[in-house]
């Protein structure tokens, strides 16, 4: 089936448009809450690197856990401190940390991604500025953190603090707790747009192989896609599979990116959430495109 992207994407929008603006935007960290409901953008880069958008699709938006995508790419192997199965408990859960005796279940709860960050921190010297650095050359664009809602998460984020100490505790942590925090807030803090976040992350959909050249072995980007599939959207991650069949990441600040094998990366975003923490409107939007275009892995 031949596909043209842009005009999916503009029949895609319209069909989520009665959702955009129902969910709630994460209340928990006070910056997000703040961002207007009723945006939406989305944007599709195909392997060939033409870039295609409709709505808010070139507007900055806080990242969040989409960076914990980034983060596992660059960590290198990070086996021995955190698993790689679903969990059936909120992406923040101390339960399933304490069960799971500090070895997190997966490197995008909350809890894996403070190791993963830590790992980051370790090889590089400064995490933040590694992502920062990563995606600016991947989009060929400057990218920053936003220190609002950084200073914003740093205030209210109790639960990453004592997920933190928990792993601490558990002599799993290399870095002193403050610095795996404070990079771990800004790389979720970073402000990207759909369209760069698609661009970023290319290296998913081309087997390991970035803007510039290789950013992973083409056997680890298949792990990373793997991950995401069974993990990525949290507990939703089931229901997800099942409407949508891709691998993806989503975070609270609204977005969701998603992979095509071998065609393309999309990134949709629209700031109200379900229960899981994902985008109401980006799940529905995924589901929308792979039915229009046939694009799935199954
Ligand atoms: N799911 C998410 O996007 C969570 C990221 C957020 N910064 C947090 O730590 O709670």
């Amino acid at each position: 089936m031949l596909v043209d992207v842009q005009s999916t994407l503009e029949e895609v929008a319209a069909r989520v448009r009665p959702l955009v603006g129902q969910g709630r935007p994460a209340g928990y960290i006070p910056a997000l809450a703040e961002v207007p409901v009723d945006r939406f953008g989305m944007a599709v880069a195909e392997v060939d690197g033409r870039v295609h958008g409709v709505g808010d699709c070139a507007t900055p938006f806080s990242v969040q856990s989409l960076s914990k995508v980034f983060t596992l790419a660059l960590a290198g192997d990070v086996a021995d401190r955190v698993g790689r199965e679903p969990s059936p408990l909120a992406f923040d859960s101390l339960a399933q940390l304490e069960q799971d005796r500090g070895v997190p279940r997966n490197p995008f709860l909350n809890a894996g991604a403070l190791v993963t960050t830590d790992r980051l921190l370790t090889r590089t010297g400064d995490a933040a500025g590694a992502l920062c650095r990563f995606l600016a050359e991947e989009t060929a664009a400057p990218v920053g953190v936003d220190a609002r809602v950084a200073a914003s998460e740093r205030s209210t984020g109790h639960r990453n603090v004592a997920l933190a100490h928990l792993i601490a505790g558990y002599g799993k942590l290399d870095n002193p707790v403050d610095d795996v925090l404070d990079h771990y807030i800004r790389g979720c803090a970073i402000a990207l747009s759909c369209a760069d976040l698609a661009r970023a992350a290319l290296f998913l959909a081309r087997g390991g192989v970035g803007a510039t050249g290789p950013v992973l072995p083409a056997a680890d980007a298949k792990r990373l896609n793997a991950t995401m599939l069974v993990c990525g959207m949290y507990d939703g991650a089931g229901e997800f599979a099942y409407r949508v069949g891709l691998p993806a990441k989503s975070g609270v600040g609204g977005g969701i990116l998603a992979v095509v094998p071998n065609r393309c990366v999309v990134c949709v975003w629209s700031p109200g959430l379900d229960r899981c923490g994902n985008s109401v409107a980006g799940v529905a939007a995924l589901e929308a495109f792979t039915v229009l275009t046939g694009w799935s892995v199954f």
